[in-house]
């Protein structure tokens, strides 16, 4: 290193936006290199919308690797952050900057330590896949930094490490998470199935039901489904395979009527095997059940559909509207029927 010992600091950020499953993921078959029991297809938001903005830094006058999570110190000893920090730091490239007199070895790397701060621009851990956002983000930014020279693909094995979901935050558009056969995970990962310009007309809306933490982390959620749920191996092995090829010609062909119905049936299905798990999950409240009753019947009334919902494991609706007319429409119900409270208007 040419710079005096302690006297330069190197930085990156990256922003990543979260995605939502449109046919979900839940369900691990290997806990620690999570590895799922399905394939799941997702939309990657508008970054500009729900996202986490990771700044990473390193300099030899950092101790030991810090994190601050919405400017709060959190402790970066769980597997998940090690394993992110371990997969990237075993990826790092030599790195040169002769004007600042900067110049880190491969094998520097390793020494090194960081300090990472990330924002997310939106409630985290309520079931709006803010773990999507962020280990997708915080691998990209640290590659970034560390000069990886691999492929999204690769990046995107390292990211499902850190959460299940924030692999497919990696590419903007239609993405898929093929589940792999492997057992040392090294085929579990991404692919664009379509990028971000390819339905354009789609509208997402997100009804914030609550933003409130979760009960039941999706994490532990799913262990107990599999523990607990002979609806999930049905869901897994049968309706699951059928269901991705049909999404991804749906996809294809921007054929809203055959989305929308299997994103509706995928959500239902879901939290199906949430409520055949022992004890059973409730993730949706009354007012989740309240959307879904208004989509359904407006759908059933147009002949066709004309939204799409889905709900994570939180009551907070995604609702996907054909267009933006159909947006403008749905936005107008929603208000007419859950009318602002004062509380929602004073904030
Ligand atoms: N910006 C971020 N950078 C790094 N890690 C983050 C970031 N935001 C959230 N996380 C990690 O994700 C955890 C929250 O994940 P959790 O799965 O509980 O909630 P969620 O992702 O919001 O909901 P869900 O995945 O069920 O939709 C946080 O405790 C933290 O460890
Ligand atoms: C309901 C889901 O949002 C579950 C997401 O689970 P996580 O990816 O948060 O779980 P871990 O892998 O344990 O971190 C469905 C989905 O995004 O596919």
């Amino acid at each position: 290193m040419a710079a005096p010992e302690g006297q330069w600091v190197l930085m990156a950020t990256g922003r990543s936006p979260t995605n939502i499953a449109v046919i979900k993921y839940w369900g691990k078959r290997d806990e620690a290199l999570i590895l799922p029991v399905n394939d799941s297809i997702s939309v990657t938001l508008d970054p500009g919308h729900l996202s986490a903005t990771t700044t990473v830094a390193v300099s030899p006058s950092f101790p030991s690797d810090r994190m601050w999570l919405n400017g709060k110190e959190i402790s970066l000893s769980g597997g998940r952050f090690q394993s992110c920090l371990r997969e990237i730091r075993k990826r790092a490239c030599e790195f040169e900057d002769e004007k600042k007199g900067i110049k880190i070895k491969k094998e520097d790397w390793e020494k090194l330590h960081v300090h990472i701060a990330s924002y997310n621009n939106f409630p985290t851990a309520a079931g709006l896949a803010s773990s999507a956002a962020g280990f997708a983000c915080l691998v990209f930014t640290l590659g970034k930094l560390m000069n990886v020279k691999e492929d999204y693909g690769e990046l995107s094995s390292i990211a499902r490490q850190g959460s299940g979901s924030a692999c497919r935050s990696l590419y903007g558009g239609f993405v898929k998470w093929c589940m792999g056969k492997k057992d040392d995970g090294s085929d579990s990962l991404a692919v664009q199935l379509a990028d971000e310009t390819h339905w354009n007309d789609l509208v997402i809306i997100i009804a914030v039901v609550s933003s409130k933490q979760k009960e039941t982390s999706s994490t532990s959620g799913m262990r107990d489904t599999v523990e607990t749920s002979p609806l999930l191996q049905y869901r897994a092995q049968t309706v699951v395979p059928s269901r991705v090829l049909k999404m991804e010609e749906a996809i294809k062909n921007q054929d809203f009527e055959s989305f929308a119905k299997l994103t509706c049936a995928d959500s239902n299905q879901f939290h199906a095997v949430c409520l055949d798990t022992s004890p059973p999950i409730f993730y949706m409240n009354d007012t989740s059940h309240r959307i879904i009753s208004l989509v359904e019947k407006w759908n059933q009334s147009e002949g066709t559909p004309q939204v799409a919902y889905t709900f994570d494991a939180g009551p907070n609706a995604v609702l996907i509207a054909r267009n933006r007319k159909t947006a403008a429409v749905l936005l107008q119900k929603l208000l007419y029927y859950f009318p602002p409270q004062d509380k929602d208007l004073s904030r």
